[in-house]
């Protein structure tokens, strides 16, 4: 859990320093004020990851080039450092050369956003974020086989382009993709498996219905990469782009044996996103062996009383949790979260 969180030019703040309760809390305040920008950079200091955007630079404040995030984490004092130079990264005044060093003895976070509704309607991109998201947290060696399938496609498609390709290079490029994308896929299809049964049983809770859901990781070009490869060699061609990978890969849902994007209500796929969620967290938990952080930004707002409580009800007792929201009407309705210190972000300050 997260002890004490210290901002430096991190989004609007220029500087901030909260001590944060083990149980978690709510952060109130009107819109643009930096409530999810604190969830932000738990999610950063944690993970090295932004639900946001994918560039570090963007949380730097404006005008400055340079953002510090710091805190205790999973009693661990940690330090992320973002300027000009790169990523300055320490654990305990030691620092950690490169991201897979710093993330190794991490702690666990579980993102829940207004936009989870596009796991269900979106494109299978977000799906695999999902997905990759889990991976990457629970074993090194997950983030370690993207990494180098993603720098292999990225020269493959750069030659794929060209009028003339240069076919030995390009099959080079394949070995290695088959290499790491035969192993993501393997641990992707493993993450599915033992997400389904978490996943359903979350559906169940939070619907308070019986509403049977089937998750199935549905490779691009069948279970083989060496064979799909080969498939699409000719249309690979002709299209210029790489076709069939775990880059392409998707995760298929199904409510009641049917498409969830295509035939659920936006209630049900609004439940189903948040059972993808919940199944995230208890899966860290099962196999990570510490409970995840949660961070819920701006969700409580859409829920119904019923759906609220059951939510907060599936989540574990223990875990940390942090609540963003413009309004606290609802909270008297829901009893677990009455409870939780209150802190209201505005004018770049938190007062609790
Ligand atoms: N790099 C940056 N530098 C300075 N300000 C930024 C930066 N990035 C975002 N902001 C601003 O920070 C403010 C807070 O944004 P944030 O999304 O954290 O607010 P919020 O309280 O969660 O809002 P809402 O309730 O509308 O979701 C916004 O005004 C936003 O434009």
């Amino acid at each position: 859990m997260v002890r004490t969180l210290r901002l430096l030019d991190f989004r609007c703040f220029s500087g901030l320093d909260l001590e944060l309760p083990a149980a978690g809390g709510v952060f109130t305040g009107e819109n643009a004020q930096g409530k999810t920008s604190i969830l932000e950079a738990i999610c950063v200091l944690t993970r090295l990851h932004s639900p946001r955007t994918r560039r570090m630079a963007t949380m730097a404040r404006v005008g400055t080039g340079h953002f510090g995030i710091a805190g205790e984490t999973w009693e661990q004092e940690r330090k992320v450092r973002f300027s000009k130079e790169g990523l300055a990264l320490t654990v305990d005044g030691e620092s950690r050369d490169g991201q897979s060093k710093y993330l190794a003895d991490g702690g666990l976070v579980v993102w829940m956003g207004n936009e989870d509704l596009d796991l269900v309607r979106g494109s299978g991109e977000i799906r695999r974020r999902y997905l990759d998201f889990l991976g990457a947290q629970l074993d090194p060696g997950y983030r370690r086989a993207w990494a180098r399938y993603k720098v292999a496609l990225k020269s493959k498609s750069l030659l794929l382009k060209e009028s003339r390709p240069n076919e030995a290079e390009i099959a080079a490029y394949e070995e290695i993709l088959i290499e790491h994308g035969t192993e993501l896929t393997a641990s992707r299809t493993k993450l599915v498996t033992a997400l389904e049964p978490l996943a359903a049983a979350a559906q169940a809770e939070v619907s308070g219905k019986a509403e049977p859901l089937t998750l199935a990781y549905r490779p691009s070009g069948g279970i083989c990469l060496r064979s799909a490869l080969e498939h699409a060699r000719e249309r690979e061609r002709r299209l210029r782009q790489s076709v069939v990978g775990p880059h392409r890969d998707d995760l298929e849902l199904r409510l009641h044996g049917l498409a969830a994007s295509e035939f659920a209500s936006e209630g049900q796929q609004r439940t189903l996103a948040l059972a993808l969620k919940l199944a995230q967290g208890k899966l860290l938990e099962q196999l990570g062996g510490r409970l995840p952080v949660y961070l819920m930004d701006d969700i409580f707002g859409e829920l119904d009383p019923g759906r609220r409580n059951a939510l907060m009800h599936h989540l574990p007792g223990a875990a940390q949790k942090w609540i963003t929201t413009t309004t606290l009407d609802w909270l008297k309705e829901t009893p677990e979260l009455e409870n939780l210190a209150r802190f209201t972000v505005g004018s770049g300050s938190v007062t609790r």
